[in-house]
């Protein structure tokens, strides 16, 4: 459905990449998330293939057409994708309907289509509303209605719900990927939240600094990281250096490197390996306790534990089924 074919980009002149070698594919009705830190070319990847970039090299096909290459660049207007991003870009002076009416040029139905998406993102009712009667959520979903309309065969979501508190992002955020669920449409959501990707998204592709560095689907990502990188991209991991190792005594190959996520240390437990610390540090955190740690062999690392209640001197360990395991 969507091919992505050694695509790679610079901005100037060659002398540094924004992306590089990047090729993927992608069926139709998955979703997929583009995750990346900041300058790693998540938009970079994203407005090459709306059309809004043309490649240095490498190629674009979506639905068996070409349509990004060094010699080719079908406009953005003529590919038939749906783009939402984080400012909701909706037409102050226009109400709901009309601003969902705007995106359809071809369907004779306009109104009624517009309706329809309304209805889908649980705004009807509200047709006659202007957007700043909306709150910021659902100003979101009206632009989803939107980019919906036309029945894109591609839908691209770029950090749609950076602009939204916690709590609404969380709620917006299954809100959405029902929709896209029950539409069936193709879609690429871009974020720099891993747990927002983690929850929706079928596959996700990570880039570091304009290169593919590893996708999976999300279960595999989070068991299966191909770098320590990937890893802490998941959540707090801790790297098994020698010193680690020495401390909690378990020797491991010397050709890879190794790491353990946080979740997966035990305190006063029984384990295969363990050591003892003092608490330097005690942060309470609400959902449990930030601790820092001075270990018996002085290396110091800092944890998060369920515990509330923790004392100034511990044991800490973990098993070896959840050593995380990289090539050296
Ligand atoms: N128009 C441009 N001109 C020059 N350099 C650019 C341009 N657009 C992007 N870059 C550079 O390309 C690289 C990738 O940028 P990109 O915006 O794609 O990253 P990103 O992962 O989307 O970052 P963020 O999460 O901060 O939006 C960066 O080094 C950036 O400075």
């Amino acid at each position: 459905m969507l091919i992505v074919d050694s695509l790679s980009k610079s901005f100037d002149k060659g002398k540094s990449f924004a992306l590089k070698d990047v090729s993927f594919k992608l069926e139709q009705g998955d979703v997929c998330a583009i995750v990346g830190e900041s300058g790693s070319g998540k938009t970079t990847l994203v407005r090459l293939i709306a059309g809004l970039e043309r490649p240095d090299g490498g190629v674009i096909k979506l639905e068996g057409k070409e349509v990004s290459s060094i010699k080719k660049l079908v406009p953005p207007e003529k590919r038939n994708i749906g783009l939402v991003f984080q400012e909701y870009a909706l037409f102050p002076h226009f109400d709901l309907l009309k601003n969902v009416m705007y995106g359809i040029s071809k369907l004779k139905n306009k109104k009624e289509r517009a309706k329809e998406m309304l209805e889908l993102v649980g705004l009807s009712g509200m047709e006659h509303r202007y957007p700043h009667q909306l709150s910021g959520g659902q100003q979101q979903r009206v632009a989803l209605a939107r980019a919906l309309a036309p029945n894109p065969s591609l839908l691209i979501l770029d950090e749609p719900f950076s602009n939204l508190d916690a709590m609404l992002r969380m709620q917006l955020r299954s809100q959405v990927f029902e929709i896209i669920k029950k539409t069936g449409v193709t879609a690429i959501f871009v974020t720099h939240d891993t747990q927002d990707a983690l929850s929706v998204a079928d596959e996700i592709l990570i880039l570091q600094n304009g290169k593919i560095i590893q996708k999976d689907q999300a279960a595999n990502l989070y068991t299966k990281p191909s770098s320590i990188y990937v890893a802490s991209l998941f959540g707090n991991t801790i790297q098994l250096n020698k010193e680690m190792q020495t401390a909690f005594d378990c020797p491991l190959n010397p050709k890879c490197d190794h790491a353990i996520r946080n979740e997966n240390l035990s305190i006063n437990e029984e384990c295969e390996y363990v050591t003892h610390a003092r608490v330097l540090k005690k942060t309470f955190l609400g959902t449990g306790t930030q601790l820092l740690l001075k270990l018996d062999n002085g290396q110091k690392i800092s944890v998060v534990t369920k515990e509330r209640e923790v004392a100034d001197r511990i044991k800490i360990g973990f098993n070896s089924t959840d050593l995380l395991e990289f090539a050296g």
